[in-house]
């Protein structure tokens, strides 16, 4: 059985609330009096879960990162989610909301934009299986419980998907700086999944290809492009904004 580290206040909080039978071992940090750290150990006490009191070098070595905030558990891991999942979910769904990532590598990226897909109510994160970074430790502690929250399907051909997605009725819009269509004058509230590119490619030009429509976020100043985390959450709130109004 595979397992993985899973560390962070937020992260391993989200995880004893959802799924706490998939934590095997726990290490909350010696010495540390910290109101939320209690939380997680009375949590873990309440689903059976025992705690070990650790110094800080022990934990380090867990999670192999000195970011823990004083918690990490090893866990088993998830089944990866791939295509047959997200068509399970579609059909669960009415109104399909969906975050495309062609390519994020950077996992503070793939964090903070699990963060804001959760936030923005998305149901589903899709990203290729190949040249994208997975939901490694760091990306569950960026993502502060949303990497628990939303699931994360991880496809072999994106492209494909995407298509498989517009047969489905879904309109898919790519996010691209030198679109001359913009954000605002784009039709956002039916079935919807938008395509953010990678951090220094873009959209690859398959990708870009599938697309229903390319739009813009306008940019005022003197830099070119905006990082993907923070471009996906204007994108997915511009279109929640829509979809509530
Ligand atoms: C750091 S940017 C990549 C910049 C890259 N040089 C390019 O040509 O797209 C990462 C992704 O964020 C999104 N993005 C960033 N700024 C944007 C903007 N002004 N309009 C639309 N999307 C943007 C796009 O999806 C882009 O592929």
């Amino acid at each position: 059985m595979k397992h993985e580290m899973v560390f962070g206040l937020h992260a391993v909080e989200a995880l004893l609330n959802r799924a706490p039978e998939r934590i095997k071992e726990l290490w909350l940090l010696k010495g540390r009096d910290d109101e939320r750290l209690k939380v997680i150990a009375e949590l873990a006490a309440q689903f059976g879960v025992k705690a070990q009191i650790s110094a800080r070098k022990v934990l380090d070595d867990k999670a192999e990162s000195s970011q823990h905030q004083g918690v990490v558990a090893r866990c088993v891991a998830e089944p990866v989610k791939g295509e047959h999942e997200l068509d399970a979910l579609l059909d669960g769904v009415e109104t399909p909301f969906l975050l495309v990532l062609d390519g994020v590598t950077d996992p503070h990226n793939l964090g903070a934009c699990l963060r804001s897909a959760d936030a923005a109510g998305v149901q589903g994160v899709i990203v290729p299986k190949d040249r994208s970074v997975g939901l490694t430790g760091i990306v569950r502690k960026v993502a502060v419980g949303a990497a628990e929250s939303v699931p994360l399907f991880q496809v072999t051909n994106l492209a494909r998907t995407l298509r498989h997605l517009q047969e489905r009725g879904v309109w898919i819009v790519g996010a691209a700086g030198e679109a001359d269509h913009d954000l605002y004058q784009s039709k956002l509230n039916g079935p919807l999944a938008i395509a953010m590119g990678a951090e220094g490619k873009g959209l690859r030009r398959l990708t870009r290809e599938v697309c229903d429509e390319l739009i813009s976020i306008p940019m005022a100043g003197a830099v070119s492009s905006l990082n993907v985390s923070v471009a996906s959450g204007i994108c997915l709130f511009e279109a929640v904004r829509q979809r509530q109004s």
